[in-house]
């Protein structure tokens, strides 16, 4: 336990080196990144690039097989993640989380639900007693507590109305906020929401980015979020750390990520020979600097550990001396990688660096999802890797 108070901006999380095995697959590899407090950071990548798997490690669902992670307290405390059980996470450190489904009591009411998620305070104040129960004042000053408090939630959801109905008969957006306005009543200071606007219409996500963004600026609770909808992710992300396979292709601002070749390639998901084509079909001035001068060391994974330590098309090490391979030719943030060395030996003819904007009739296909890669405008951004489950 450290005895320095941490302030807004500090780390509130760390992940440093961190791999989690299945057997011989690598879910993830020598990961490390962190989330500031106060900010909302956004996990995102292709299907299988193992957000999940990060979330589970964070949330004591998994203990990984190497590196730690560590959690800067509110009141001074640091605690090592990776040491606790998921309930002390919950209880001790106050991290809270979402599902990627739904996981709402359907058949109890909104106010119950908050309600249950406030148990262990209420039976804290009874003693843990049949006579706390009816006798305490304190056990009936905390029911009010929590009452008043599941109110709050429900408005700041914009749910108080239905506040006596079935949690099941909502729409799925509103039931998505009720699940955030339940894990907003266990006080939580990392907030992890696992694909939270997973099947919401744009209306429904303008809403939960609204939600997110208060709880952000009123309550300074620090949100981590895995998310396809870049709609969502742009508009609200402080920061933004890209996996693909595994391990960190990108790790910056929205602007820097989304200008990433790395990022744009792994989100194409096109052929191997037409990545080069379709980056340059992009257009955008930013990505052709970079691919002619290699990455951003200020923002991009060239100061990320888990890059340095090798493409993803590499043989990965661990730390038993088995080797596990990565499928050749799979990450095309690697073909990126490898263009950004070749951009840099000016001698090889095949390797010309693109000077101008190609035509639009040139791969003319591929347009549209390069685009949508880059700025995306429209929820769930469709690529061949990166489409809901
Ligand atoms: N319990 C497990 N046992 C074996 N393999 C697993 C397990 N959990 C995850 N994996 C594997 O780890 C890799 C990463 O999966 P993960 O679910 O973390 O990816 P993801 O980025 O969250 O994907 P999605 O966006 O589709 O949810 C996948 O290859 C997956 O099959």
């Amino acid at each position: 336990m450290s005895d320095a108070s941490p302030s807004m901006n500090d780390a509130i999380l760390q992940v440093e080196h961190m791999s989690m095995k299945f057997g011989g697959l690598v879910a993830i590899g020598d990961l490390s990144f962190q989330a500031k407090r106060g900010e909302i950071t956004a996990l995102i990548g292709p299907n299988g690039a193992g957000k999940t798997t990060v979330f589970n490690c964070i949330t004591g669902f998994y203990k990984p097989s190497e590196g730690m992670i560590r959690f800067a307290g509110r009141d001074g405390g640091e605690f090592l993640l990776e040491r606790m059980p998921d309930f002390q996470i919950t209880a001790k450190a106050k991290v809270a989380r979402t599902f990627q489904n739904i996981r709402l009591f359907s058949g109890m009411t909104l106010l119950e639900n908050l309600l249950v998620a406030q148990h262990n305070k209420l039976m804290k104040a009874s003693g843990y007693t049949i006579l706390g129960l009816f006798g305490f004042s304190g056990y009936r000053t905390a029911s009010a507590e929590s009452i008043d408090l599941a109110k709050h939630w429900l408005e700041k959801a914009n749910l108080v109305d239905r506040a006596d109905d079935p949690a099941g008969d909502l729409p799925y957006g509103a039931q998505r906020r009720l699940e955030i306005a339940r894990a907003m009543c266990t006080g939580p200071e990392l907030l992890c929401l696992d694909e939270p606007a997973a099947g919401l219409n744009p209306k429904e996500s303008m809403a939960l980015n609204a939600l997110l963004m208060d709880i952000k600026d009123t309550t300074g609770t620090s949100i981590l979020l895995i998310e396809h909808d870049m709609a969502v992710v742009m508009q609200i992300s402080d920061h933004i750390v890209v996996l693909e396979y595994g391990r960190k292709i990108s790790d910056g601002g929205p602007q820097a990520v989304r200008t990433d070749p790395r990022v744009i390639a792994a989100y194409l998901g096109v052929e191997d020979e037409e990545v080069e084509t379709v980056l340059t079909e992009v257009g955008d001035e930013d990505v052709i600097e970079q691919l002619d001068t290699g990455p951003d060391s200020a923002h991009g994974p060239g100061t990320s550990s888990s890059y340095l330590a090798g493409p993803v098309t590499d043989t990965i090490g661990h730390s038993e001396g088995e080797r596990v391979t990565v499928s050749k030719g799979a990450s095309k943030a690697g073909q990126v990688d490898a263009k950004s060395s070749a951009a840099a030996k000016p001698a090889s003819p095949t390797k010309a660096k693109p000077t101008a904007k190609p035509s639009a009739a040139k791969s003319s296909a591929a347009k549209p999802a390069t685009k949508a890669a880059v700025k995306p405008k429209t929820p769930g951004v469709s690529n061949r890797r990166g489409g809901r489950k």
